[in-house]
């Protein structure tokens, strides 16, 4: 497995890590975006990032797996092969054909279920799954991510029940892409300026939008 110092820099070659002005999800924008969805090209690099997950999925008691959409979805399957845990899909939409269901493989009312995802930032897109998952009633306490982007998304969850762990948080990422030579202090320090001033503090601002906001 490769070390966090050594997976970040492979992230980051890999154009994982975009720098910038970027415009994020509706209406928002951010001098720096990450796109996890790049590892399914590069197979050393989702296996580690998996590895790492499994690492953090280790302490905590589950019996089934389920990726957020989409981005995570390949990752959880690797999860799901290497340590033999079952996995579930959630769907974008309810199918409104055959089996209707919005929740694909095999569960049971009650069962543990770890959610798996690649990138945290006010936590909307994790909870969507979540409610899907409670509503199914599943048993939804914990989460791993990929990156806590630091901007309070992980205290929302919390407060919705959901303790989340992570691989790394912008703020340690930062540290280990500027020692490691790919980002200069000044874009460290915009990066870190924007974080402070675009934090969240409740899902409130998605309420009635959750599907659409997620994509
Ligand atoms: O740098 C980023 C930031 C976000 N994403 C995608 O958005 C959601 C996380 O945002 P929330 O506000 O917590 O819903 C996540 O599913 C990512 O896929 C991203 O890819 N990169």
């Amino acid at each position: 497995m490769l070390s966090l110092e050594e997976l970040a820099v492979r992230l980051f070659d890999a154009g994982a890590v975009r720098l910038g002005d970027i415009e994020a999800k509706i209406g928002r924008r951010t001098p720096i975006y990450f796109d996890l969805r790049v590892v399914v090209s590069h197979p050393q690099i989702m296996l580690s990032v998996a590895q790492h997950l499994e690492k953090l999925a280790k302490e905590i008691d589950h019996d089934l797996l389920c990726g957020v959409p989409y981005a995570a979805l390949p990752l959880a399957a690797v999860m799901s092969v290497n340590t033999n845990t079952p996995m579930i899909m959630k769907r974008k939409e309810t199918k409104m054909y055959a089996t209707k269901r919005i929740l694909e493989g095999i569960f049971e009312k009650n069962q543990k279920c770890l959610v798996v995802e690649d990138v945290v930032t006010s936590g909307g897109s994790l909870m969507e799954t979540v409610r899907t998952l409670r509503s199914e009633h599943l048993n939804v306490t914990h989460a791993v991510v990929v990156l806590d982007r630091d901007q309070g998304g992980a205290s929302v969850l919390k407060q919705n029940g959901i303790h989340v762990k992570s691989i790394f948080t912008l703020t340690g990422l930062l540290k280990i892409l500027n020692e490691a030579g790919k980002i200069n202090d000044e874009t460290v320090e915009i990066i870190l300026d924007h974080i402070k001033e675009c934090q969240f503090s409740n899902l409130d601002f998605m309420k009635d939008n959750l599907e659409v906001l997620s994509v």
